[in-house]
């Protein structure tokens, strides 16, 4: 790709100074997200995704902090860092200030939508009011045009008789419909990045279909591109264009959505494929991954995935492999972080194979899941993840994934359709 992306995050690290240690919550990723594309961020609870969609709006908080690499957005710098006159780090002179931030780019140029709109709705005034207000503060507009734009933005995401709901509070509004008028909020600056962080994990399966839909639909209406956040592989095939598979603080694989699919180069994405349920057989338990993802604050040596990977060798006990392109030259990139690729000159082949034990125990029967293969479009993946205990990621308890299955997982009458149904 010769055109310069819209975003680029380089080598970005994003750190958590924390009593019990450092909590290295992004560790060194690297992603691109071009004009009109939607750029997926997927992993299990704790490996990053929220810490790696804040920093780039620049809205981590203490003890939280952007340590490392670089943040550019249309050639402007959102972060950045220099080498002064010793060997000291500072903040590189062209990054935008603070108020540059808040006034130009957050909501302007990138709009973020979190998973709980009650988050960001106020429950004492009007649906119609905080849109209407949003716009006016951030749109050169007066009420009146403020107002009508507003109702515009609500019929544009599919509510209907949007001129009745205006006066509607937050709670009178389904969460479905909550969710859209958050979108319509992100859209109504006509932003030209909106970073999407698991919006949808809260719905049930067939709102979420139809809310996928009017992301795809308003995608290439508007020509937005979108980072989204998920857990959720389904999710992943349905609307991103490309996908980057997060595992603690590490971008693990990084591809296009169909060559990730269909050309899977990471045990990791394997394993998270392979915990998507088929949609024609009933699924009691949708948690074939073993284990708990280790903790970000002390991870594990050698490649952090080694612990629970059933294709562990002795080399990635010792020795941690970046993320280098294991597609054909001729092909489109496809990055992958494990040392079974040619790319990579480990002597994996030739190293032992380790056993469980060596692995902490958690290696048994990771992968032995039967009903895994296949690449299909469905709901469940390792969404639904207990999300009560989301400031507290790092004292996953070991049955974390086991939390909020039971709602309906029947996609088949869904709506929305998918690239990957086959
Ligand atoms: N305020 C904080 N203080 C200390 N550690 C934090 C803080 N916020 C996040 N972390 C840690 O940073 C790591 C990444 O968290 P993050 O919320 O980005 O994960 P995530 O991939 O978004 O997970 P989830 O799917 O549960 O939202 C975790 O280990 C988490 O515990
Ligand atoms: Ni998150």
């Amino acid at each position: 790709m010769t055109q310069e992306p819209l975003l680029r995050v380089n080598d970005l690290k994003t750190q958590f100074f924390t009593e019990s240690g450092v909590v290295r919550a992004v560790d060194g990723i690297s992603f691109d997200v071009n004009q009109s594309e939607i750029v997926g961020l997927v992993g299990e609870s704790g490996a990053g995704k929220s810490v790696a969609a804040s920093s780039i709006l620049r809205l981590v908080e203490r003890p939280g902090e952007i340590v490392g690499g670089e943040i550019t957005f249309k050639g402007e710098t959102l972060f950045g860092l220099e080498e002064q006159s010793g060997s000291e780090l500072q903040k590189s002179p062209e990054m935008l200030s603070e108020t540059a931030m808040r006034k130009r780019i957050r909501g302007q140029e990138i709009a973020i939508i979190f998973q709980d709109p009650m988050e960001s709705l106020n429950p004492v005034f009007t649906i119609g009011g905080q849109l209407r207000e949003f716009i006016e503060l951030n749109r050169d507009l007066d009420k009146s045009e403020a107002k009508r734009e507003a109702i515009d933005m609500l019929r544009e995401v599919g509510i209907p008789e949007p001129e009745k709901r205006y006066d509607d509070y937050p709670h009178q509004f389904s969460g479905g419909m909550r969710q859209r008028v958050l979108i319509a909020m992100a859209l109504s600056c006509e932003p030209s990045l909106i970073i999407a962080d698991e919006p949808t994990t809260a719905l049930d399966v067939t709102v979420e279909g139809q809310i996928l839909d009017l992301v795809a639909d308003l995608q290439e209406k508007y020509g937005t591109s979108f980072i989204w956040v998920t857990h959720d592989m389904g999710v992943v095939a349905e609307i991103c264009d490309r996908v980057n598979v997060m595992y603690l603080g590490e971008i693990v694989e990084q591809a296009d959505v169909d060559d990730l699919f269909h050309n899977t180069n990471h045990p990791y994405t394997q394993a998270l494929l392979e915990s998507i349920p088929r949609p024609d057989e009933t699924v009691t338990e949708l948690d074939p991954i073993e284990g708990v993802m280790p903790e970000a604050i002390n991870p594990p040596s050698g490649c952090r995935f080694h612990t629970r990977c059933p294709d562990a060798r002795e080399v990635c006990v010792h020795a941690h492999p970046d993320t280098r392109n294991v597609a054909d030259p001729a092909a489109s990139p496809h990055h992958a972080a494990c040392f079974m690729h040619d790319a990579f000159e480990a002597g994996y082949w030739k190293s032992d194979p380790i056993t469980a034990d060596a692995k902490g125990g958690f290696g048994e029967g990771l992968l032995n899941d039967e009903r895994g293969g296949g690449v299909q479009k469905t709901d469940g993946g390792i969404r639904g993840v207990d999300r009560s205990g989301d400031n507290d990621n790092s004292s996953n308890g070991s049955d974390k994934h086991k939390h909020g299955h039971d709602h309906n997982h029947d996609r088949d009458n869904g709506a929305g359709g998918s690239k990957h149904d086959e």
